[in-house]
């Protein structure tokens, strides 16, 4: 299969690319992304065959579908990292909590956040290309959180890779914070910054377009790529994982197979929802994606109004950190598959220039034939935990928790609900345990405590250690700085 572009072609580059050139150098003509020509068609036959199939299975088979370009045998080592996961026969458990409502738990991977399905597996494709390629990367990577620890865990000490890793100081949990700043090997770099998530990933973004960097980096046989879901070798994992919490819930009984359901979807970058979106067209029964967001709102008033509008919008800090996001990166590749390049290239023009892009009322329609939103503020999602938790004995962490509202405000409680869950309560304990208790802890470990505890759950040991390890990653810098401390690393 080959990958084409979102914006359109600079005749300066190739018209069509492989998935390796695609991974390889993320960025597009015109700043965009590269996209498949043509998705697979999956079908029914191919759910049916996968029915009883381990995630493993259901994997090589959906990524054999699309026919890329990387040797079987790398496919095959790249998933069996799934075997790491705390359940190696099921990675992905979906556990029903109230009466048509499961939510799909993806966080059961070494940094304990959703990141792992796709970055764990996404390493070892990318260091082997490199590798039989003998190249040089460095790979960047800008995190509200989870990607940044999932990114530096799956390239920790693989050949012919580097990882900087650029999180916003002050903007992460203090887990999440602590598994970048404990990270201890020669090939990776931590840099806060001192601004918030989207002032890191436009970095990213510019630096993975700029022939200026990547010449200085060639200078220093150094080539250029990107860990974040700009690059559609982390997408490509984060389709499996709706197509097997579908075949989970008919396995349990809780749906025939072809009936239709809600995909719920916390939402920052919109990578998991784009992977939904995919599974969909590739012929998962799909009822509608229901976007969840907290106060940084941007995607419930497109998807409410067909507006995008960062004008006097500042990115506020709050109690799901993950999703403190306003400049969405993979809404460009839905814009592109509903309204084509020359319309995704003006809107995103619009977006760069003005601040705003505004789809027209047909546009904003055949948006809403596949996405409904909602957000839930801080308050309200506190009260979604506990709620849940007493009531249903079912223990979540923030983010999950926003899409309890649009569970309630967007869906038909007669058809079942896929909630998504991205990260496990571990990595926000404080936020938890003040939702559950009251309490106001002054320290993650004072607050993990607390709720294993209350919930009777182990502290997972990664967890548990981070708060002795030494902190090695040290450096904190001013954005404009970003390119310089990079290139002192390499
Ligand atoms: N929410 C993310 C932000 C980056 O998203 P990505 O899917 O593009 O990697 C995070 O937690 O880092």
């Amino acid at each position: 299969m080959n990958f084409i572009q979102t914006r359109g072609i600079d005749p300066s580059k190739p018209k069509t690319v492989t998935f390796s050139q695609a991974i390889l150098d993320p960025i597009a003509s015109y700043g965009g992304l590269y996209v498949p020509e043509k998705l697979p068609e999956l079908g029914q036959a191919f759910l049916d065959k996968h029915l009883n199939s381990s995630y493993k299975v259901l994997a090589k088979d959906m990524l054999d579908a699309f026919d890329i370009d990387i040797e079987s045998e790398v496919i095959d080592e790249a998933l069996n990292l799934y075997d790491k996961f705390d359940d190696a026969a099921n990675p992905v458990p979906v556990v029903k909590v109230k009466e048509n409502l499961y939510v799909s738990e993806l966080y059961h991977g070494p940094t304990r956040a959703f990141k792992d399905m796709a970055l764990q597996p996404f390493g070892i494709v990318l260091s082997s290309i490199a590798q039989k390629k003998n190249e040089n990367y460095l790979i960047l990577a800008a995190t509200s959180g989870d990607t940044g620890p999932a990114a530096l865990e799956t390239f920790k000490n693989r050949a012919n890779v580097r990882v900087a890793c650029l999180y916003p100081d002050g903007g992460t949990s203090d887990v999440q914070r602590l598994q970048m700043v404990t990270e201890d090997a020669q090939n990776l770099k931590v840099i806060g910054i001192n601004g918030v998530f989207d002032d890191a990933q436009s970095a990213l973004k510019r630096l993975l377009a700029s022939s200026e960097f990547k010449s200085a980096l060639s200078e220093k046989n150094t080539k250029l790529s990107a860990a974040n879901s700009v690059n559609f070798g982390r997408i490509i994992f984060q389709i499996i994982y709706h197509i097997h919490s579908y075949l989970e819930l008919v396995r349990q009984n809780a749906i025939e197979m072809g009936e239709k359901v809600y995909l719920n979807v916390p939402s920052g970058n919109f990578g998991n929802a784009l992977g939904g979106y995919y599974a969909w067209k590739m012929g998962l029964p799909v009822e509608k994606i229901i976007i969840s967001s907290n106060e940084n709102n941007v995607l419930t008033r497109l998807i409410k109004t067909g507006k995008y509008d960062l004008n006097g919008c500042d990115v506020v800090n709050t109690t799901s950190p993950a999703m403190d996001i306003l400049k969405s990166s993979n809404v460009e590749r839905i814009l592109f598959d509903m309204f084509g390049e020359v319309r995704t290239k003006e809107l995103m023009q619009d977006l760069e220039e003005k601040n705003v892009y505004e789809l027209t009322a047909d546009e904003l329609a055949t948006l809403r034939t596949c996405f409904d939103a909602d957000f839930c503020n801080g308050d309200e999602g506190k009260a979604y935990i506990k709620d849940t938790f007493e009531n249903d004995n079912y223990l979540m962490d923030p983010h999950t928790a926003t899409c309890f509202k649009s569970y309630e405000t967007c869906s038909d409680p007669k058809i079942k609900s896929i909630i998504y869950s991205t990260a496990e309560w571990t990595k926000f304990s404080p936020v938890i345990a003040n939702a559950l208790t009251g309490e106001v802890d002054a320290e993650d470990i004072i607050a993990l405590e607390s709720i294993s505890n209350t919930a009777k759950l182990a502290i997972p040991a990664m967890v548990k250690e981070l708060f002795t390890k030494e902190i090695v990653q040290k450096t904190i810098i001013n954005k404009e700085d970003i390119e310089k401390e990079i290139l002192d690393f390499i």
